[in-house]
């Protein structure tokens, strides 16, 4: 029995309306109204504006929980923001069902700046993840997450670009993807509200196996991916799509391992572009480590600080992917 069905109701409907958010925004996008944040990042209106309808919606009904929210308003606060600051209000005010005034607007957004840690109730989102497919008119995901005493307790991604059915690409697009721990992990299209039941795919052998990773070769080494592929006797070629929506297609069998391998040893992987499809993968058989086989540790803060990359695959391969891993990154 569900556990957080007052939260998932909740969950979703807030990100099914930052979705709604940032197909809007898609149709009028012009380039100026994408801003570079000092990790050279692009963030658009609707990033902001996102962040702003499901901060407004979780605290409408739960006032006290805190959030993990990527987004701030530095940029915005500025006479330099001005512009921007009103085409996010009137976005917000849009599509939420009572209007904010500038201020409440902005404080909805920072409401967003929880630093995380191991212990209460805390929601983890990301407004859009994956905000370059997003430009490109790729994949992207609304990503929100509940977590208790540091562990992932409900995900769920809304992923207004991709197929309801893989095997028509063409065909309707839009598809929700809700997990709840211990309760299995179930998709369903924008457009309806059955929830279907979904699994990793039951491969019989390894050969027969497909790997996603990141488009950007600076988010995951492309090169290192191809050298594990080989050795595992992979033929298929990578699958490469944006965001959390890599953890959504292994989820429901489109792939069957993942895998983000770090380029630079400086870089800390944020919960929000992990916590809801880390447990969504889980649901649904699957294991997600590190490049280490250690567990992801949502407890220490806004990032995941002792994990390096992730490594995402059936749990009837996992050893036999981690052991290649290992071989191509630890022993270089
Ligand atoms: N060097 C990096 N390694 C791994 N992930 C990164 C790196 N730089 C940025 N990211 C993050 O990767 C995510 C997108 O991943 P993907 O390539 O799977 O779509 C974004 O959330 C982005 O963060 P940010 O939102 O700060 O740009
Ligand atoms: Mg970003
Ligand atoms: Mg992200
Ligand atoms: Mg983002």
């Amino acid at each position: 029995m569900s556990v957080f069905a007052a939260e998932r109701a909740v969950a979703i409907n807030a990100v099914l309306q930052a979705s709604k958010v940032c197909q809007k925004v898609f149709k009028q996008l012009v380039n100026n109204e994408t801003i570079t944040k000092k990790d050279k990042s692009p963030v658009t209106v609707a990033d902001f504006s996102a962040q702003a309808v499901v901060n407004t919606i979780l605290y409408h009904s739960f006032p006290n929980d805190p959030i993990i929210g990527e987004e701030d308003t530095k940029d915005l606060r500025v006479e330099s923001g001005k512009e921007l600051r009103a085409k996010i209000h009137s976005l917000t005010n849009s599509i939420l069902d009572d209007p904010l005034d500038e201020t409440t607007l902005l404080d909805a957004i920072d409401r967003g700046s929880y630093p995380g840690g191991s212990q209460g109730r805390m929601w983890t989102l990301d407004p859009i993840d994956g905000t370059k497919g997003f430009l490109r008119g790729e994949q992207f995901a609304v990503c929100l997450a509940l977590l208790v005493d540091g562990k992932i307790q409900l995900g769920v991604m809304g992923c207004p670009n991709l197929p309801v059915d893989s095997k028509v690409p063409e065909g309707e697009k839009g598809c929700l993807f809700i997990a709840e721990k211990g309760q299995g992990a179930f998709q369903r299209k924008f457009s309806s509200t059955e929830e279907t039941k979904i699994q990793m795919a039951n491969i019989s052998s390894i050969l027969e196996a497909s790997f996603c990773e990141s488009v950007e070769a600076a988010h995951s080494s492309h090169g290192d991916a191809a050298k594990i592929a080989s050795l595992l006797g992979i033929t298929k070629p990578p699958i490469r799509m944006d965001s959390q929506c890599k953890y959504c297609s292994v989820a429901r069998g489109d792939a069957d391992i993942y895998l983000r391998l770090p380029t630079r040893d400086d870089y800390e992987e944020n919960i929000w572009d992990h916590a809801s499809g880390a447990l969504l993968v889980q649901e649904a058989g699957g294991i997600v480590s590190d490049i280490y086989s250690k567990p992801l540790d949502f407890s220490l803060g806004r990032t995941l600080k002792s994990n390096k990359g992730v490594v995402v695959s059936h749990s009837k391969i996992y050893s036999q992917v981690i052991e290649v891993v290992q071989q191509v990154l630890l022993k270089k």
